[in-house]
């Protein structure tokens, strides 16, 4: 059955076929384990009814007959001990294989699924996580799915408990058809209860699991913004946030409670009250001579045995909201639309530095996002998107064409909003175009195999990620490159000074998020990564604003020295590390204005020289206040 059949409709009538449907998921991912748990909990079913018939046997045939003698003889207290040890053997036997296999099932299908959603994050385009808080993503990944098959714990011992029930209910016949007609009433009844239950529970699970979700999401959003929340004093607005949705989670969860405590002693009391029943009408029947004591006795205990397990059902029954609550939400993940197609060709080993061609592309992040979400294709760039943006989609880049040599250094320069970001997410095909094309080396990206972009053009983003782990291995994300490389990138990067200050050096570790790094520091760490896979394609967004202005000049110059450079798209703001560019592409409003070296830009645009202007008085402007202050890290700026 394909997963999506699965999402749809939420009508409550639907919901035990569509609960079925998700077991049946469950139950192909996992049928040895699935099999071996039903198997064990149908062992325990029949030896808990057989329990009564070896109880009245060993009674009959052996207890009564050693009261006769005087006396038990050791023959006898081994025929004994060897049936109800025997019995209770097995039944052990059957209880640890349904709760091995069950619980093998639960955590190897979470686990499945897990991998599975967090792999669908990976394909998934950029435009999706935008709209979907990391909170979200969290409880998807974990919550939403434990809550999905945790249904696999009670399931194998509810289908044993079937088999227990008609076992149970032919020997209660069999011995007296009519107090088992008194004490079988109860199963429709406890039955009755259990329908009831889960269907006072359904709403109260499903919001409580839904709360959950959103408990995380609060959470994760005030951990993310710690610094925003302190800076801005919103501390006591954050606590009131959160303790708002907590509080609502715990009403929640206690009406859930609540709905429990309240069925649990009624599901509880009927059987007793069926064996109340069974020994009332019994003792007449013992009178009558219809049935022996002894007889009795075995059917008021397999009322007991009987009623126990029946509640399996309330179990399953009471997961099920929660299963469909849960898969829902798992499921629109796997359902997403929008990952990358790849096609196969690679861009072999070219010249040190890669050709970069943009033609007429426009990208639309309205457009794109809807198209990926809906699966509707426009994210191939087979949408033509009008340039006047007659969809109402606002359109970041327009038409954009652009021709950078290999080798060459190009600064992209252009007031906030102009699209700068975008254009670098289209070059390292985070994004796609809405209409044109990217090429690298006249390779159309979109025809590409998967890895091949990715190990010839790098992109260091504005801001900057580092992981809770050493220098290198932020450097080398886990590939195994000699220290000496590591180091060179390092050196050009100008990270190589502060690094060897460190303690431990490269094996230093650097803290959450880079925690004990400066912004400059981070930032050059940054660049080392890029680096050391020698890209022939480098796109710098913003990397080095954080870096003292001498060492960004340094950087850059050092990227682009020599024969054998890489090619450079920097996204620049200083003046001096514009002017360091072999040509200054201007874009405004995701147009590309004009296109020249700086000095022809200068000379003509009026635009261009009005925004590096700003931006050459902004920088003497912070020069002269930070001459002012106290003097600062020589080394980085921290902006
Ligand atoms: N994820 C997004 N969803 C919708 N619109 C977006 C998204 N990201 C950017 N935009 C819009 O696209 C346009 C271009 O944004 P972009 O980030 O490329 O500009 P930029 O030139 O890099 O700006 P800055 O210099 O401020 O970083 C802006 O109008 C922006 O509001």
């Amino acid at each position: 059955m394909p997963v999506d059949d699965l999402g749809a409709g939420a009508g409550s009538d639907r919901s035990l076929r569509r609960a079925l449907s998700v077991i049946a998921l469950g139950v192909r991912a996992e049928p040895r384990l699935f099999a071996i748990a039903v198997t064990g909990s149908v062992l325990y079913g029949v030896l808990t009814a057989g329990m009564a018939q070896a109880v009245g046997w060993v009674t009959a045939h052996q207890i009564t007959p050693a009261i006769h003698e005087g006396g038990l003889s050791r023959g006898r207290a081994l025929i004994i001990g060897s049936v109800i040890g025997g019995v209770v053997l097995l039944t052990t036997v059957g209880v640890l294989l349904r709760r091995i296999g069950g619980g093998f099932t639960v955590f190897n299908v979470g686990a499945d699924y897990r991998r599975k959603v967090t792999r669908q994050y990976l394909r998934l385009p950029l435009a999706w996580h935008h709209r979907h808080p990391s909170g979200q993503l969290l409880s998807n990944a974990h919550a939403d799915v434990e809550a999905t098959w945790n249904i696999f714990m009670p399931l194998p011992m509810s289908l044993g408990v079937l088999v227990m029930l008609l076992a149970g209910a032919v020997q209660m016949v069999l011995i007296d058809p009519v107090l088992a007609g008194v004490g079988l009433v109860i199963f429709p009844l406890l039955f009755a209860a259990n329908a009831a239950f889960q269907r006072r529970m359904s709403e109260r699970v499903t919001r409580a699991q839904q709360l959950r979700a959103e408990v995380a999401e609060v959470a994760h959003e005030s951990f993310e913004g710690a610094l925003l929340v302190k800076v801005m004093g919103r501390e006591q607005r954050e606590t009131s946030r959160f303790a708002e949705v907590s509080d609502r989670l715990r009403t929640a969860a206690i009406r859930a409670g609540r709905t429990r405590g309240t069925f649990d002693p009624v599901i509880e009391a009927i059987p007793t009250f069926g064996t109340l029943a069974v020994l009332g009408v019994g003792v007449g029947r013992v009178a009558s001579g219809a049935v022996t004591t002894a007889e009795l006795v075995q059917l008021a205990y397999l009322i007991s045995v009987l009623a126990f397990p029946v509640r399996a059902f309330g179990w399953v029954l009471g997961e099920i909201p929660r299963t469909l609550v849960g898969w829902e939400r798992v499921n629109a993940v796997l359902q997403a639309r929008g990952s990358m197609s790849h096609g196969a060709a690679d861009l072999g080993q070219g010249s040190p530095g890669a050709r970069l061609t943009m033609d007429g592309v426009t990208y639309s992040y309205e457009t794109a996002s809807d198209a990926a979400l809906t699966g509707s294709g426009a994210t191939a760039g087979s949408a033509d998107l009008p340039a006047s943006g007659a969809l109402g989609a606002p359109i970041a880049l327009r038409d954009i064409t652009l021709d950078v040599a290999p080798g060459e250094t190009i600064a992209i320069v252009g007031p906030t909003g102009a699209g700068k970001s975008t254009l670098a997410g289209l070059i390292v095909r985070l994004i796609d175009p809405t209409s044109g094309r990217v090429s690298i080396d006249g390779v159309d990206v979109r025809d590409l195999a998967p890895g091949a972009l990715a190990a010839d053009a790098a992109l260091v983003p504005q801001s900057t990620f580092i992981f809770d782990d050493t220098v290198r291995g932020n450097v080398t994300l886990g590939a195994p490159v000699p220290d000496a490389q590591v180091w060179a990138a390092l050196r050009t990067a100008h990270a190589d000074g502060f690094i060897a200050r460190l303690p431990d050096g490269i094996d230093t570790k650097v803290g959450e998020r880079g925690a004990t790094l400066s912004g400059g520091q981070r930032q050059r760490i940054a660049l080392a990564r890029a680096l050391v896979r020698h890209p022939r394609l480098l796109v710098l967004d913003d990397a080095t604003s954080a870096v003292d202005p001498t060492v960004e000049q340094a950087i850059l110059a050092a990227l682009g020295a020599g024969t054998g450079a890489m090619t450079v798209v920097v996204i620049a703001y200083r003046m001096s590390t514009i002017a360091l560019a072999d040509e200054v592409a201007f874009l405004d409003e995701g147009r590309l204005v004009d296109r020249g070296t700086h000095a022809e830009l200068m000379s003509r645009c009026q635009g261009y020289v009005d925004l590096v202007t700003a931006y050459a008085r902004e920088a003497a402007e912070r020069a002269a206040v930070a001459a002012d202050e106290e003097p600062s890290d020589p080394v980085e700026v921290t902006s």
